[in-house]
């Protein structure tokens, strides 16, 4: 199962920056919406105190322009004639304060004014025609109502507003007519500082007082705090007769507050951050509970895998596994194979093992599992159950100490794993380790231990012990004849046949093929050839194998402890060389190993160490033997014989040292020295154009065996450049019976190559005809030992006709060894022999010899050529 893993966390940025935004832009709307409201209350608040002031600044100017009325009323009381005007007038002023002159001016021209101090340069003016004020006088007369004319620099000096109200009186009549103007002059300074218009700044606002001017349209500004109202001020509109009035307010400070906003700002961007924040943290600990959780799913997914391969792995076991207590109380049980349990498994459960295993094995059980309780774990040892099913089992008990559960109590687990096989194999495995396969007796491993201890035993008790080694004679000829599977019932025939000659004591074995070796324990000389007669008188009854009665004889060899050895394998060797010694003087006989064989087998020790070095020193040596043709004694080969000088042992006889070399594998540097040689030398004498149309060389039977051999032949052929067919191999017929099918495949191997094989020492051994045929045989060397008495002997003469003529059946060559008489040479060529090789013709000499052997003979044959010729 796999669990995937979370994306990286890329909303911890993104979310923090997005939340940043809104929360920024929340708290930008609210700013504004506070800043508005702020704001909209300033401006009600500043309103307010337009409002206020405008108020106040009519009612004061109003006031100052009723005292128009009181005059007009008293220009008509007194039908346009005012006395004590002065007097009145001056009473007046107090009440109508920021009026700085009010005065009469019948027919527009002042005439009387109060307070004459500072207005008396008034006197005279003429309203109606006075450049600056004259439009206004005029419009006042003309529509009758009281006007205001200014703001202006007044006469008196400074700014005021003229108030003036026309005069019209009635006659008796009725007729209405212009008497002239009452008028008040404001002056502009007082008026203001009734209406508090300079306070307007303590109270932090700046003002402008402005109107229209009704003559140019342009604004006029009446009074201005320092600096004044700006454009976006609040104002009021004061309503006065000469039109309207504007009072602009706006607090010192503008409408805004920056200290408040930049707070607000402040306050703002750090709720935005704090969101931001806050966001960041949450969205942090969702990654993390989001980590949390994979980590969590993962874990589960792996445990839940570990269960599942825990499962199938004890599933897989196919031994029974058990939960046990400390006290062998069983738990809990599970065996894929029912049949391994002692009873089933839900009756097992809750039950100790002392109720349900017999009481060794219940113990067994007991000591494993505290052994694992104590050590952790515990491992090999073995109980054997008797199962309803199956009879006989062992188990191999393992245990291991389970970690404590929830109560404490300790708890095992036991695999009981069947080993009944195994066991089984173990012990079929110790028994062919120690038994031949064939005759269940000992072998050889098995018969070494015994011989061990017995000489051990003869050590000490100052006793003697033979050995008995026994070969059947011919015992190859049945396995031939009749077949392995024959040979093999006769050979245990014979194992069962043996047995019942031996005491208890004693040890038959079998060392492989038809050997045998017997092991008699305190013994001497007198009973071991006792024993060996009767053995050969016991070999002597015929067996029925089968359908055939099968005589056979044995040859017995003995060696004796401690007289001749004091170890197994010098007694067993020892006792082989006595066999030999039997088989060699005619077999079915014992004999003992003696002083004379000791010699041979210390020579045989010697040739073999000398062999060794034999090589290296260069003490070997090829001799060459010409083989002639018998019709017209020219040379057609030369066989290479291979000769030993050894500095103390003398010259060594090839019959002598090449069995040594054989069974000591040396034979194979050697065989390869003499084939090296020998072509090197045929490819001199070739090139010499001396006559050697061919060379032969002698192949031990280990050397046909070797399978690298037909490419060494090629090797050395081709090194030394020697034309294949000018080579020829002598084999044995030895060499093929072993393993006939190898041997064929190997000379089909050296013929495909071009070289020729040839038969050796034909007629004393196997001299099969088929073998012959598929070898591929080119040439058959008829053996001396037939040509040596052809003289006298006539059954000679009729086996070595009868190879020639088998020969030439065959369509193959023959040639005869050993060749030393003019009446061998006759009879030979008489049969149509081809060849010869013997001292008749020539012995075999060294190499500069032959050389010079063959450079005569081609000089001679040179000669007789002229001569003939
Ligand atoms: N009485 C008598 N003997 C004659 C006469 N003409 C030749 N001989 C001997 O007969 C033997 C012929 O060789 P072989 O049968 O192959 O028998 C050879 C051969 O089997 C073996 N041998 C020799 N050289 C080699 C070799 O290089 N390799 C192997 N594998 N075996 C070799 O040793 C055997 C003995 O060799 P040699 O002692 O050299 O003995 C030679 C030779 O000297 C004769 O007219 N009268």
């Amino acid at each position: 199962m796999s669990v995937v893993a979370p994306r990286p966390p890329r909303r911890l940025l993104a979310v923090p920056l997005a939340v940043f935004a809104l929360a920024a832009a929340c708290a930008a709307a609210m700013v504004w919406t506070l800043e508005r409201q702020d704001r909209a209350q300033l401006r009600a608040q500043v309103a307010d105190i337009a409002g206020d002031h405008a108020n106040a600044l009519q009612r004061a100017i109003g006031l100052a322009l009723s005292a128009n009325n009181a005059l007009m009323a008293l220009v008509r009381e007194g039908q346009g004639t005012v006395t004590q005007f002065e007097e009145i007038g001056t009473q007046m002023l107090p009440f109508y304060p920021g009026i700085a002159a009010m005065g009469l001016s019948p027919g527009g021209v002042v005439r009387q004014v109060v307070p004459r101090q500072g207005n008396a340069d008034t006197i005279g003016f003429d309203q109606l025609n006075d450049p600056r004020q004259g439009a206004e006088s005029e419009r006042a007369r003309e529509s009758g109502q009281l006007t205001l004319a200014g703001p202006m620099e007044l006469v008196q000096g400074g700014l005021g507003v003229v108030g003036r109200q026309p005069v019209y009186l009635e006659d008796d009549l009725g007729q209405r007519s212009f008497w002239g103007f009452t008028y008040v002059t404001i002056r502009l300074s007082e008026v203001l500082a009734a209406a508090r218009l300079p306070q307007l700044i303590e109270r932090g606002c700046r003002y402008r007082l402005w109107r229209i001017r009704p003559d140019t349209g342009h604004e006029q500004t009446i009074a201005a705090s320092t600096p004044a109202a700006s454009a976006d001020a609040v104002s009021r509109v004061l309503t006065l007769p000469n039109g309207q009035w504007t009072l602009s307010l706006i607090p010192a400070a503008g409408w805004g507050a920056p200290g408040v906003l930049a707070l607000r700002c402040a306050v703002g961007l750090l709720f935005a951050l704090l969101m931001a924040y806050l966001a960041h943290l949450l969205v942090a600990l969702k990654a993390h509970e989001r980590g949390l959780a994979h980590q969590v799913a993962q874990r589960t997914a792996e445990i839940q895998a570990t269960q599942q391969q825990l499962r199938a792995i004890i599933d897989a076991v196919p031994d029974p596994l058990f939960e046990i207590d400390l006290d062998g109380r069983c738990c809990s049980v599970h065996s894929q194979r029912a049949e391994l349990l002692v009873a089933p498994a839900d009756a097992l459960v809750g039950r100790n093992v002392t109720q349900v295993l017999p009481a060794l094995a219940a113990q067994s059980v007991l000591e494993v599992l505290h052994e694992a309780q104590s050590r952790g774990w515990s491992t090999g040892r073995q109980i054997m159950l008797d199962l309803p099913r199956l009879g006989s089992t062992w188990f191999e008990l393992s245990a291991a100490r389970k970690p404590d559960g929830a109560d404490a109590r300790p708890r095992l687990i036991l695999l009981a794993r069947d080993i009944t096989q195994q066991r089984e194999a173990q012990e079929r495995v110790q028994h062919l380790a120690h038994f031949d396969p064939l005759t269940d007796l000992p072998n050889r491993t098995l018969l070494a231990e015994r011989a061990r201890r017995h000489i051990a035993d003869a050590q000490a008790r100052g006793e003697q012990l033979a050995t008995l080694f026994l070969d059947l004679d011919h015992f190859k000829n049945v396995n031939d004849s009749l077949g392995h599977r024959v040979g093999d019932i006769l050979l245990v025939a014979v194992a069962r046949r043996l047995e019942s000659l031996l005491r208890p004591q004693d040890t038959l074995s079998r060392l492989g093929g038809d050997e045998f070796l017997l092991l008699l324990p305190s013994t001497h000389a007198a009973h071991a050839g006792e024993v060996a007669t009767r053995i050969l008188s016991a070999m002597a009854q015929p067996f029925q194998v089968e359908p055939y009665e099968l005589s056979t004889t044995a040859s017995v060899g003995i060696a004796l402890y401690p007289a001749d050895g004091d170890s197994f394998d010098t007694l067993c060797q020892r006792a082989d060389a006595a066999m030999y010694q039997a088989k060699r003087g005619g077999r079915n006989r014992h004999g003992f190993f003696t002083a004379d064989l000791q010699a041979r087998s210390v020579r045989t020790l010697q040739i073999e160490n000398a062999l060794r070095r034999a090589l290296e020193r260069g003490q070997l040596e090829l001799h060459y033997q010409p083989q002639v043709s018998l019709a017209t004694r020219q040379i057609v080969g030369a066989e290479a014989l291979l000769r030993w000088r050894h500095p103390e042992l003398g010259q060594v006889s090839p019959a002598e040292f090449i069995p040594v070399a054989e069974n000591s594998g040396m034979i194979l540097a050697i065989g390869e020295w003499v084939l090296r040689t020998a072509v090197h030398d045929a490819k001199r004498w070739l090139d010499m154009h001396l006559p050697l149309p061919a060379i032969s060389v002698n192949l031990s039977a280990v050397q046909c065996r070797h399978p690298q051999l037909p490419e060494m032949v090629a090797r050395c052929l081709r090194q030394a450049g020697l034309p294949a067919r000018r080579l020829e191999l002598e084999l044995t017929e030895s060499a093929a019976i072993d393993d006939p099918a190898a041997a064929l495949a190997m000379m089909e191997q050296l013929h495909g190559r071009g070289v020729r094989l040839s038969m050796d020492d034909f007629g004393t051994g196997y001299s099969s005809l088929s073998a012959l045929k598929r070898f591929q045989i080119h040439k058959l060397k008829i053996d001396q030992s037939f040509v040596r008495d052809l003289d006298a002997d006539a059954n000679d003469r009729a086996i070595v006709s009868a190879i020639i003529r088998m020969a030439q059946a065959l369509g193959m060559q023959t040639t005869a060894e050993g060749v030393e008489t003019e009446g061998q040479l006759e009879f030979l060529r008489e049969q149509g022999c081809d060849a010869g090789q013997g001292y008749l013709f020539g012995r075999p000499l060294p190499a500069d010899a032959f050389e010079a052997y063959l450079r005569t003979h081609r000089d001679n044959q040179a000669t007789a050529e002229h001569v003939g010729s």
